[in-house]
C-alpha cells in the first residue's frame, strides 16, 4: 500500500516542479495574460470562443493581438499540450527566422498532421539533407520558363471545368466549389507535374480518392494536431491507404525512370527530377525512389489544395464586390477581346499572355492576404539565435516552436491600411508615399527565404487560366443559409466553411 502511495506523491511532486519550471520560463516575455497555473489556456480559451469551434486557429494570433495589444511577436505557454510557443506577426523579424536565420522546421510537430500522407522525408516538413536533395531535384521543373509550356494543357483542364460548372447551371443546384476546384487543380497537377492525364473532374479519380482516404485522417482541431492519436483502427488504415498511396507512385515514378520523353522540351518536373538524379545518384537506390516518391505526394497535395480554396476564396470575394468583377473581367477582355470564349485559343497559341493579367494578380493577392491556405511557418528555435529589436534588445528563439503567422502579419493595420477591406488595388500601387502601399516583405502568403513555396508560380498561372475562363462565363453566388456564413476551417490547410457552396448562371455560352 505504501509503495503507490509513494509513487503518486514523487509523480505529483514532479509534476508540479515541472509545471512551475514550465510557468516560470515567461515571467520575463512578452505576451497576453499569463496564469500561473494555467499558462495562456484561459487566453486561448477565450479566443477560440470568438470563432466557430471547427475554425483553423491561424487566426488566433491577429485576434490575440488585437484583445491584447500585442506588439510585433510575443510567447504562449500551452505546456503540457502543446510546446511552448513564440508567435511572430512582423515582416521584418519574420524575414530573420525565414531567411536571416533559416530556423529549421518544426518537423516532429508537422508530420504528425500531415506525415501519414506526405511521407516523413516530405520537402515541406524535412530539415538538412533530406530537404536539399528534394528541393533540389523539382526545382528546375517549376521555372517560370518551363511552366509556360504547360499553359494549353491548363487551359484544357479549366475548360473541363467549366463544362461541370455548365451542368450546374443548367440544374441550378447547390454544390461544393471546393471539391469541384479541387477536382480541377488535382488534373492540372498530375499533367504538370507527372505527365499524366486523371479525370478527377468527373469520375472517383483512384489517385485523388487514394490522397482524399489519408487527408480524412488527419488531426481535425487545434488540440489533436499536438496530441497523440491513440485509436489502433485509425493508425491501421493510416498504414493501409499509405502503403496503397506509395505503390500508385511508386509505379508512375518507376514508369518514368524507364521512358523517359525523347526532347527535353517535353519534360515534365517528374522527368527533371529524374534527370537531376541521373547525374548524381544511382535511380535504383531505394534512397533516391522514396524521394522522388514523398516528393511526388508532396507536390501534388500542397499543390492542388491550397490553390483550390484559393478560387473558392475569390469567386466568394467578387461575388461580394461587383466593382473588382467588372473590372477584373473588362481586363479579360482587353487581353482576349470581346468574345470569351477567344481566350483558350489565344492562351494555347501565346502562352505568355497570362502574364499581361495585373488586375486578375491582384484580386489574386488580395484573396490569399485576407485567407491565406497555409498562414503559418512552423519552425524550431535553436540555442544562441536569437530575435533582434530594432533597439538592439534580443529575444529567445530557444526552446520554443517558432510561428510565422503570416496571417496575422497580412492583417496589420500599420501594413495593410483598411486591413479588413477587399481591395485588389493596393497591389498596384508603386508609391510608397500612397496609404495603400504595400511595404516590403508585408504580403507573404507563399512565405520567404529559401523554404518559401516551390509551386508559387504555378499556383498563380492556374489560379490566373482557372479566372480567365470562368468570369466572363459565369456569375457565382454564395449560399450559406441559416445564419452561416464563409471562415476558414483546419482541414490540412485552411478550407472554405462548408466547401463553399455555390449556385452558378451562365452569363455567356460558350
Ligand atoms: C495558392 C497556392 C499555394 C499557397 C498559398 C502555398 C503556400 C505555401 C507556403 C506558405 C509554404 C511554406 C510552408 C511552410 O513554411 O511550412 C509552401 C511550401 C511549399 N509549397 Fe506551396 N503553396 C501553394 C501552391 C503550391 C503548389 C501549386 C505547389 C506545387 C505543385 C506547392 C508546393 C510547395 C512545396 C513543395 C513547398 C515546400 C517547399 C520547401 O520547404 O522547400 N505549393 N507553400
Amino acid at each position: 500500500m505504501l509503495v503507490p502511495i509513494v509513487a503518486a506523491a514523487a509523480l505529483m511532486s514532479y509534476l508540479v516542479w515541472r509545471l512551475h519550471q514550465q510557468r516560470s520560463m515567461f515571467k520575463d516575455l512578452p505576451g497576453p495574460p499569463h496564469h500561473a497555473i494555467w499558462g495562456h489556456f484561459l487566453v486561448m480559451r477565450e479566443i477560440a470562443d470568438c470563432l466557430p469551434p471547427d475554425a483553423t486557429p491561424q487566426l488566433f494570433a491577429h485576434l490575440m493581438r488585437k484583445r491584447y495589444g500585442l506588439g510585433d511577436f510575443f510567447y504562449l505557454d500551452l505546456w503540457p499540450l502543446a510546446p511552448p510557443q513564440l508567435v511572430i506577426a512582423h515582416p521584418e523579424m519574420a524575414s530573420q527566422v525565414t531567411q536571416k536565420m533559416n530556423l529549421p522546421k518544426e518537423s516532429a510537430i508537422m508530420q504528425k498532421w500531415t506525415g501519414h500522407i506526405l511521407g516523413k522525408k516530405s520537402m515541406v516538413t524535412a530539415n538538412g539533407h533530406d530537404w536539399k536533395i528534394a528541393r533540389k531535384s523539382f526545382t528546375s521543373g517549376f521555372q517560370p520558363q518551363k511552366l509556360l509550356q504547360h499553359v494549353p494543357s491548363i487551359v484544357d483542364d479549366a475548360l473541363g471545368f467549366c463544362e461541370v460548372l455548365k451542368v450546374h447551371a443548367r440544374t441550378q443546384d447547390v454544390f461544393k466549389m471546393e471539391d469541384l476546384s479541387a477536382r480541377m487543380i488535382f488534373n492540372i497537377s498530375a499533367r504538370v507535374i507527372l505527365g499524366l492525364k486523371c479525370n478527377a473532374q468527373r469520375d472517383d479519380d483512384e489517385f485523388l480518392e487514394l490522397f482524399r482516404k489519408q487527408a480524412s485522417l488527419a488531426p481535425q482541431d487545434f488540440w489533436s494536431r499536438y496530441l497523440y492519436d491513440i485509436s489502433p483502427q485509425r493508425h491501421y488504415q493510416k498504414w493501409k491507404h499509405g502503403r496503397a498511396l506509395d505503390r500508385y507512385v511508386g509505379r508512375i515514378v518507376d514508369e518514368r525512370i524507364v521512358h523517359v520523353p525523347d526532347e527535353k522540351s517535353k519534360y515534365h518536373a517528374i522527368d527533371e527530377a529524374i534527370a537531376t538524379n541521373r547525374d548524381y545518384h544511382s535511380l535504383s537506390d531505394k534512397e533516391t525512389r522514396d524521394m522522388l516518391i514523398a516528393s511526388v505526394k508532396t507536390l501534388i497535395f500542397a499543390g492542388h489544395d491550397t490553390s483550390a480554396s484559393t478560387i473558392c476564396y475569390i469567386y466568394a470575394a467578387l461575388s461580394k464586390h461587383p466593382e473588382v468583377l467588372s473590372r477584373v473581367r473588362e481586363e479579360h477582355t482587353n487581353v482576349f477581346g470581346p468574345n470569351p470564349s477567344s481566350a483558350p485559343a489565344m492562351l494555347r497559341a501565346d502562352p505568355k499572355l497570362v502574364n499581361n493579367l495585373p488586375y486578375t494578380l491582384a484580386v489574386i493577392k488580395e484573396a490569399l492576404r485576407l485567407w491565406p491556405p497555409t498562414g503559418v511557418s512552423l519552425r524550431h528555435g535553436v540555442p544562441g539565435q536569437t530575435l533582434k529589436q530594432a533597439d538592439g534588445t534580443e529575444w529567445p528563439t530557444y526552446p520554443f516552436a517558432v510561428l510565422v503567422n503570416n496571417c496575422a502579419t497580412m492583417r496589420r493595420e500599420d501594413l495593410f491600411k483598411d486591413p479588413e477591406r477587399f481591395f485588389p488595388e493596393r497591389h498596384l500601387v508603386a508609391d510608397p508615399a500612397d496609404p495603400y502601399f504595400v511595404p516590403k516583405d508585408a504580403w507573404r502568403p507563399f512565405e520567404k527565404g529559401p523554404r518559401n513555396c516551390l509551386g508559387q508560380t504555378l499556383a498563380l498561372m492556374q489560379l490566373k487560366i482557372a479566372l480567365v475562363m470562368t468570369l466572363r462565363t459565369f456569375d457565382f453566388a454564395i449560399v450559406y443559409e441559416n445564419g452561416t456564413y464563409m471562415y476558414q476551417t483546419l482541414d490540412v490547410t485552411a478550407k472554405p466553411s462548408q466547401g463553399l457552396p455555390t449556385r452558378v448562371r451562365m452569363v455567356y455560352s460558350i
